[in-house]
């Protein structure tokens, strides 16, 4: 049975204070999306699952109003301006739209209008496609395009006018009679769906960005540093909306007739709006419009309502973050069906095997998809995270007729077969049982739905970031080789395995391009990174346990491991005693029953050393390793020190030796050293500014020594 995913707490449950919490853990949740979405144009979830937080944060808004803040993500609108842009003040705020999901939804945004303006009729609705794209404000004076701004936070914008300069839906100078003296005119950049799948051709062949939508390329497009990138790309534009107007061009405006007077100026203007004079109207404009929408051309995520009177738009105005004369109607998730030719298989960052499905490419929801997800070795066989059946059970074999999803998504997925459409050939698809990458096996543990590649010290898909564990803090912890030069070194291929970094000074000697001679270094930094290197080829055995990126194993189970076997040798000995014991009945060898037994060493722990061990690609990486360093005995915990035994706590900042050091004198002397203070505890050692942890334990009575009095105890 597979674990299930920890649940967020039940709304109707919720007390007030665990609501406050909550909503500041959606926020924060919130606004690191908005960042990715609307500043990094590279968004990682997907819209649906983007909007169940919103409609999370307004669910608990609703039930306890008063904690609703001003910079909640339903009283926002979008993310500020990018660094790197100048910025642009609106003169009227761009704002959000709310939603309508239903047709009884937009029949209460009706009459919420009706009750507003105290109307019996019911008010004109002019229907408009909703444009997959980001929304750009253009202000003109006396005719000419003086500056183009995004949205950005809906006040500020990014300046992007050069770049705008260069589409040529956008016209420099506006045509006709009736032209205000100032006005800011508004609408949806976008790119037609056949110009995003060449775009990102080209991309991919370059080894360039390769977008996940036609939105999010426009974004990227115009939002270039480098104009003439914009200029390159097939941008386009409809007008439908504008902010501040110094005068109207006609006498009583209307939206539909400034739509036709923004046609006349020299804008595109989408050629399916329609004026609707009933709420039936508008719903079969809805559904019209989403039959059609795959054949549009462009991507549209709904149909936005909007009053028709200008004036009844004033009177109406704003709610928070979106005007009351205006919804959106959403599409619901999109379905299409096509053919399943083959499952591959993806390694991430941390070892994780992903099943990917190659479809015969398909139009969802107006963009056409021929990857979907797979998530695991379970979804294919019908098994959800929680252990549920899914899809009455029926398995996803190569050569399925599926039903492809996408809502909104980046990523489609596979979620039905038509099983009367199954090749009598097709087979139940055998997920391996190997890493694809680099050839180790692959495993998966009891309670996870991942299936895992066992190659820690060897494996190309997982190499940077089992790098960069090596060298951190804990483990290597070597000065002047952090993330940042390891992603360099790595790239370069200079560094891919962990012995490269011993062997690094070496070969620079015999290369004629010569480190030193790198962008930011020097004759003096490369010195002291060789030396730094150097100074690490002597390594508590702990540390080196550590730093092989073995999962499950942290740094309290590497010490576990290191006290227990004390030198490299057994260690390694043992473990692959145990490897060797593994069998269809568990593991029986006296190794591993030993290894099990370690207080602390849990069966997950164990296993997984054991997977490390049983990968021969891994051990031989780490005997390559071992060549170049020499890992230090572990000195006996002492029985025989006044502190043997005892348990120790460090709190507030120390001045006299760092935590790490106080906590390696202690435990040389035989103490364990504890987080936090209990009636266990025999003492608290307390630094300056020491808080909570002292006073506990003086209300326990627990013997607390300053820093001088902590020396003089252990001698030192
Ligand atoms: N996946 C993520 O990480 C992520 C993060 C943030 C936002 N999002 C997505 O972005 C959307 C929310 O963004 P939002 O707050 O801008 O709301 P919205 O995009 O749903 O609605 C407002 C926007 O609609 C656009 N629009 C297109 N055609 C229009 C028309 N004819 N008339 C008026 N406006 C029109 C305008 O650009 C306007 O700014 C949601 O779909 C959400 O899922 C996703
Ligand atoms: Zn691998």
């Amino acid at each position: 049975m597979a674990k299930s995913p920890k649940t967020p707490p039940d709304i109707s449950t919720l007390t007030k204070p665990k609501a406050k919490v909550e909503l500041m853990r959606l926020s924060l949740e919130m606004e690191a999306h908005n960042k990715r979405y609307y500043q990094d144009d590279a968004p990682t979830i997907s819209d649906a699952d983007y909007d169940a937080l919103r409609q999370r944060v307004e669910a608990i808004e609703a039930k306890f109003p008063d904690l609703v803040q001003s910079d909640s993500p339903t009283q926002t609108v979008g993310a500020a301006p990018a660094r790197g842009f100048a910025k642009i003040q609106h003169a009227v705020p761009m704002l959000s739209l709310g939603n309508a999901f239903s047709d009884e939804d937009v029949t209460e945004f009706v009459e919420r209008i009706q009750r507003f303006l105290k109307l019996d009729e019911i008010p004109a609705l002019v229907a408009e496609p909703k444009i997959d794209g980001l929304s750009l404000s253009l202000r003109y004076e006396n005719g000419e395009l003086i500056h183009a701004a995004t949205r950005g936070d809906g006040f500020t914008g990014e300046d992007v006018t050069a770049n705008v300069r260069t589409i040529k839906d956008i016209p420099e100078k506006l045509k006709g009679k009736h032209i205000p003296a100032s006005c800011e005119l508004r609408g949806e950049v976008y790119m037609l769906k056949s110009d995003f799948l060449a775009l990102n051709k080209k991309q991919e062949e370059a080894g360039d960005t390769v977008f996940a939508n036609p939105r999010n390329s426009a974004a990227g497009s115009l939002r270039q540093k480098d104009v003439s990138i914009t200029a390159s790309r097939p941008l386009k534009f409809f007008a439908y909306a504008w902010g501040e107007m110094s005068d109207y061009p006609m006498p009583e405006p209307t939206q539909h007739a400034m739509i036709d007077w923004l046609h006349k100026a020299g804008f595109t203007v989408n050629p399916e709006i329609t004026l609707c004079k009933s709420v039936d109207d508008a719903l079969t404009f809805y559904r019209r419009i989403g039959e059609i929408r795959a054949k549009l051309g462009y991507d549209i995520d709904g149909v936005v309502y909007k009053v028709d009177r200008i004036d009844w738009q004033a009177r109406l105005g704003f709610a928070g973050r979106a005007p009351r004369w205006a919804i959106a109607h959403k599409f619901a998730a999109e379905q299409a069906t096509t053919v399943l030719e083959k499952i591959d298989i993806q390694v991430g960052r941390t070892g994780a095997l992903t099943p990917v499905a190659r479809l015969v490419p398909i139009t969802v929801g107006g963009v056409v998809v021929s990857n979907a997800t797979l998530h695991n070795a379970d979804y294919i066989k019908g098994i959800g995270n929680d252990g549920q059946t899914l899809r009455d059970g029926v398995d996803i074999r190569e050569g399925d007729t599926v039903i492809v999803q996408r809502a909104g998504d980046v990523i489609p997925q596979v979620v039905n077969v038509i099983l009367d459409k199954r090749p009598t050939t097709a087979k139940p698809y055998a997920f391996p049982d190997k890493c694809p990458v680099c050839g180790s096996h692959a495993i998966r543990e009891n309670d996870e739905v991942v299936t895992r590649c066992t190659g820690a010290l060897v494996c190309p898909a997982q190499a940077v970031e089992k790098l960069k564990h090596f060298v951190s803090r804990l483990a290597f912890d070597i000065d002047g080789l952090g993330d940042k030069q390891i992603q360099e070194f790595y790239d370069e291929g200079i560094i891919m395995h962990p012995v490269d970094i011993f062997t690094l000074a070496k070969r620079d000697e015999r290369n004629s391009k010569k480190l030193r001679d790198r962008e930011g270094y020097g004759e003096v930094s490369v010195r002291n990174l060789f030396a730094a290197i150097d100074e690490r080829r002597k390594i508590e055995l702990n540390r080196l346990i550590f730093a092989l990126g073995i999962r499950h194993i942290g740094e309290g189970n590497a010490k576990l491991l290191a006290r227990h076997y004390g030198s490299f040798a057994a260690f390694r000995d043992a473990m692959l005693a145990a490897a060797a014991g593994q069998g269809e009945e568990g593991n029986t060898s006296e190794a591993y029953q030993d290894l099990n037994n370690i207080g602390g060493v849990g069966e997950i722990v164990a296993d997984a050393v054991v997977e490390f061990f049983a990968e021969a690609r891994n051990v031989k990486a780490l005997d390559e390793l071992l060549g170049e360093i020499e890992v230090l005995d572990v000195a006996q915990a002492k029985t025989d020190t006044p502190v043997a035994g005892k348990t120790v706590v460090f709190t507030g900042s120390l001045t006299k030796f760092t935590r790490d050091e106080a906590k390696a004198s202690a435990e040389r002397l035989g103490a364990k050293v504890a987080g936090s203070v209990s009636k266990k505890t025999d003492y608290v050692v307390a630094g300056e500014d020491a808080g909570s942890k002292l006073t506990k334990a003086r209300d326990l009575g627990v013997a607390v020594l300053t820093e001088d009095e902590w020396l003089a105890l252990i001698g030192g």
